[in-house]
């Protein structure tokens, strides 16, 4: 169970695993290459059932994993004869117990696990708000250390779920002016500390195949892939973790050949994946496809889908992704997003988050421009159930235990406020 290697399939290296985030050789995203060619449910709990194309020795028991269904509401809405559901969220009449609300927390399990394996005392990590929830709620789990950075404007995204959160929890925020990109750069400075792991971002195959669950779930319970998956992206790893684990499924052999047509959305004014790919770029160009981004960031629907450096010239990024499937990219409207987050909720009775709603959109706009009714279509709902469960569990908001003015600031006085050393010495008793 659970044996991989990893390998870069862009120039055919095979690579030991020390936590490694990158080939040396050709910089291109490596791949985990799974023992099991073919895949065998476990019986273990939430996804860890798919363990088998998981990186990881270990598991964690937590119950979140995807749910698959068969939508009514929506189909009938926009005429599709086969629109499947992957609900990522929490939906406890349907078996969806994500308490964090996000698809984020098929990321942190595996990417916790594998840190821990390979020698990790701490994780930091970069996020508006979502994955350092999930990241948070893991930490409150296990007592492993994360230290999180955040901007100040998506700070109250950080809450968990029905308990107090864990002592094992920093979080630093940043001022206002600061964005995703900023936080990134900072959480890059603290990962070079001993025994701080980076989360490692697309690159870490951890993050990529706990996504990559979505499409296996919908695989098994549709019993083949679908012909089409939609997903909002902001740094597209979940685009390219669908791509991956479609990859794997064909050639595991009975659930298809053709792969699934990513069809990709972003939220507008800040949508440079969707400008470079319309004008046939593998590069992002900043001037042309994200000029002024952080006045355009500022005036999106949802934040969360800003990335300044998103993965997508990159060799296994975005960009291969999208052509290899004959794929497609949408821009939404913030206007398109909230009507369309109306329809979903209304027609499936569970309200989602703004970036599933940007996702709904994409849907509705291509059925508006021609898309055959009689596809099978899988619709990545990638956050949902936050209303929901505010109503059933207690929301409990992480502090901050520090506040930057940017991600320059010295890291000496930062390090005493976490506490560290002395709390990566924490994770050796776990
Ligand atoms: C709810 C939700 N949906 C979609 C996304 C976009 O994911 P990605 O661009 O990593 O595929 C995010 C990113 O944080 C998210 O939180």
């Amino acid at each position: 169970m659970g044996a991989y290697t990893l390998e870069c399939p862009w120039c055919g290296r095979s690579i030991t695993d020390h936590y490694t985030l990158r080939c040396d050789t050709c910089d291109g995203l490596i791949r985990a290459k799974y023992g099991a060619r073919q895949l065998s449910l476990k019986s273990l709990p939430g996804m860890w059932r798919y363990y088998d194309w998981l990186p990881a020795k270990g598991y964690i028991d937590t119950p979140g994993k995807p749910i698959t269904y068969k939508s009514e509401g929506l189909a009938k809405e926009l005429g599709l004869k086969d629109l499947y559901i992957s609900f990522n969220g929490y939906w406890p009449e349907m078996g969806a117990h994500m308490d964090t609300c996000s698809f984020k927390e098929l990321e942190a399990p595996p990417t916790i696990v594998r840190a821990r394996e390979h020698g990790g005392r701490a994780m930091v990590l970069a996020s508006a708000g979502n994955t350092a929830r999930a990241f948070a709620h893991i930490s409150t789990i296990t007592g492993f250390p994360v230290i999180l950075v955040v901007p100040e404007t998506g700070a109250h995204n950080i809450w968990i779920p029905g308990r107090e959160p864990g002592d094992a929890i920093k979080l630093i925020t940043m001022e206002k002016g600061n964005d995703y990109s900023d936080a990134i750069k900072l959480s890059e400075r603290i990962s070079a500390l001993n025994g701080m792991m980076p989360e490692g971002g697309a690159r870490n195959v951890a993050r990529r195949d706990g996504m990559g669950v979505a499409m296996l779930d919908a695989a098994v319970f549709m019993k083949r892939m679908p012909d089409d998956y939609f997903q909002a992206i902001g740094s597209g790893t979940g685009g390219i973790a669908a791509w991956e684990a479609a990859l794997r499924l064909r050639e595991d052999g009975r659930f298809g050949e053709r792969l699934p047509r990513l069809r990709l959305a972003q939220n507008l004014p800040f949508a440079p994946m969707y400008r470079a790919w319309k004008a046939g770029r593998r590069d992002i160009v900043p001037e042309l496809d994200m000029p002024d981004a952080k006045k355009q960031i500022s005036e999106m629907y949802t934040d969360i889908l800003s990335n300044r450096n998103p993965p997508y010239g990159i060799k296994g990024g975005v960009y291969d992704a999208l052509a290899d499937t004959g794929g497609e990219m949408y821009a939404i409207t913030n206007d398109e997003a909230i009507a369309a987050k109306k329809v979903f909720e209304d027609s499936e009775g569970i309200d989602i988050l703004p970036p599933a709603a940007v996702a709904v959109a994409a849907l509705m706009q291509a059925c508006e421009n021609g898309l055959d009714k009689r596809r099978s279509v899988l619709l990545n709902i990638t956050g949902g159930g936050f209303e929901r469960i505010k109503k059933e569990k207690s929301i409990n908001k992480v502090e901050p235990c520090l506040k930057v003015s940017g991600p320059d600031v010295p890291l000496d006085d930062m390090l005493k406020v976490i506490g560290w050393p002395a709390l990566s010495e924490k994770s050796l008793t776990l």
